[in-house]
């Protein structure tokens, strides 16, 4: 007894799964876009969110913005198709949505975009995942969030529309859909207000980014 006890103390992986994926609901939106969202997904993301924020290894990135070059706001890391996932309930997690998604997307998830958002400065700007396929056919881009929640926030592209906000954190699945990437704007805007640190983690079908 005292032995698989101490097992499931130490052992943090047990404690980090996913609930299944049948509970998730999904939101039509204009242009043929829509989003899959399900509260709480994974249990024990908290966890999780200390798991990564200590092992992976986040870079700063500078990006060139016209005449200036300027510091990316969050951290970044990038598994390719095929590179080892920095947390087993990351690899089910990916196996999950693969196979919850597969009549409909065709194809599996396979690389995961991380992004460390450390206080409400960090952010994303509004954009679309369209450098790749998602600029011209329908795909999926699914998003779990750990740590503190930050709002996400859709918009669409043509202004035709007001903006929509899921708070994302501790756990949460958001799976943007049909149309999304490029009928429709995300981003996680700044914050003024005292934020923790969030985690999220993207998983894309090959040629997506
Ligand atoms: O952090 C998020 O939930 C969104 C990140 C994002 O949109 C991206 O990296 O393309
Ligand atoms: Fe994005």
């Amino acid at each position: 007894m005292a032995v698989s006890l101490q097992g499931s103390l130490f052992d943090a992986t047990e404690e980090i799964t996913p609930r299944p994926l049948t509970a998730v609901r999904r939101t039509p939106l204009a242009h043929g876009a829509w989003v899959d969202v399900l509260p709480g997904w994974l249990n024990g993301a908290d966890a999780l969110f200390t798991h990564l924020a200590r092992t992976v290894p986040w870079h700063a990135e500078r990006r060139r913005m016209y005449e200036r070059t300027v510091d990316v706001p969050r951290l970044l890391a990038t598994y390719r198709a095929g590179e080892p996932l920095p947390h087993p309930a990351l690899v089910e997690a990916r196996a999950r949505l693969s196979a919850h998604y597969a009549a409909e997307l065709g194809e599996p998830f396979v690389s995961a975009g991380l992004c460390f958002y450390r206080d409400g400065r960090d952010s994303v700007a509004w954009h679309g995942d369209r450098f790749g396929r998602g600029a011209a056919e329908d795909t999926m881009v699914a998003i779990v969030s750990v740590g503190q929640p930050r709002p996400l926030s859709l918009r669409p592209r043509d202004g035709g529309g007001p903006t929509l906000r899921w708070s994302l954190g501790h756990g949460d699945l958001i799976v943007m859909g049909g149309s999304c990437q490029r009928t429709w704007d995300h981003a996680i805007p700044k914050s003024t207000r005292a934020t923790g640190p969030r985690i999220s983690v993207q998983f894309r079908p090959r040629g997506v980014s």
